[in-house]
């Protein structure tokens, strides 16, 4: 299972104001590796990851997903691929006030059609290993930014999506934990084997990934994204 991007272009506007951000990209992301998108601010990296989530069509070029094309699918299938292939975990956790953690993951999981009452046990097991099981009937006032970004990526990781994207996950975050939940997001993807990208500002996701790809050199003439990665 990757992700490859091919002949990627995305412009907004027109004319005069016409802003080119990917003009024929190339770029692959490998299974159970974690890859940070470093660069400056505009360079790209999160419309990088709303085309790769399905959430932006690409002006023109192919995203594939264990080599199927979903670029060019209708909306309701893009829609299926996003709920049952990707998992997205965003900078401030976009937690639902009101449910406790276990919750979190259980209306995710309603949400994409799974009965909730039998994945109870499940969810206390997937916050639990994100460390967690101190904090399961917690509502995200109660819990600090560090657990707030646990519970999302428990909740991201819940329905086992073979992609995960994630931006900016430390930017809330203590400083002192902040290196923990970058490592922490290595390790499920190694462990879970998912396509983890994260878009970020903070050198200890850089750090924790076990690749870097500087945006500034994926140029808007399609360089490739392999001369970065390490
Ligand atoms: N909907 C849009 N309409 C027009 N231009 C857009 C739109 N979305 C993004 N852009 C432009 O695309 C470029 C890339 O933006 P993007 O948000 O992907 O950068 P980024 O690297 O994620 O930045 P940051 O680090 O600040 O989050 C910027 O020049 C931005 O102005």
């Amino acid at each position: 299972m990757s992700l490859e991007l091919t002949g990627v272009t995305v412009a907004f506007g027109h004319a005069d104001a016409r802003t080119t951000v990917f003009d024929g990209l190339d770029v692959t992301f490998e299974p159970g590796r974690m890859t940070a998108l470093v660069g400056p601010s505009g360079s790209g990296k999160s419309t990088l990851l709303a085309v790769a989530g399905a959430l932006l069509r690409p002006t023109a070029g192919q995203v594939l997903l264990d080599g199927e094309d979903f670029a060019g699918l209708s909306d309701a299938r893009r829609a299926k691929v996003r709920r049952e292939r990707i998992g997205y975990m965003f900078q401030s956790g976009n937690l639902l006030s009101g449910l406790t953690a276990v919750e979190q993951l259980l209306a995710a999981a309603y949400i994409s059609g799974e009965r909730p009452r039998a994945h109870r046990s499940r969810a206390e097991e997937a916050l639990t290993g994100v460390g967690l099981g101190h904090r399961l009937r917690h509502r995200p006032e109660q819990l600090s930014g560090g657990e707030r970004q646990r519970v999302a990526l428990a909740r991201a990781l819940f329905l086992s999506p073979k992609l995960l994207l994630v931006d900016e996950p430390t930017a809330a975050v203590d400083r002192s934990q902040a290196g923990e939940l970058a490592e922490l997001l290595a390790e499920r993807t190694r462990r879970d084997g998912c396509v983890t990208v994260v878009a970020t500002h903070d050198p200890a996701v850089a750090e924790a990934a076990d690749r870097v790809v500087d945006m500034a050199e994926l140029s808007v003439t399609g360089a490739s994204a392999g001369l970065s990665g390490r």
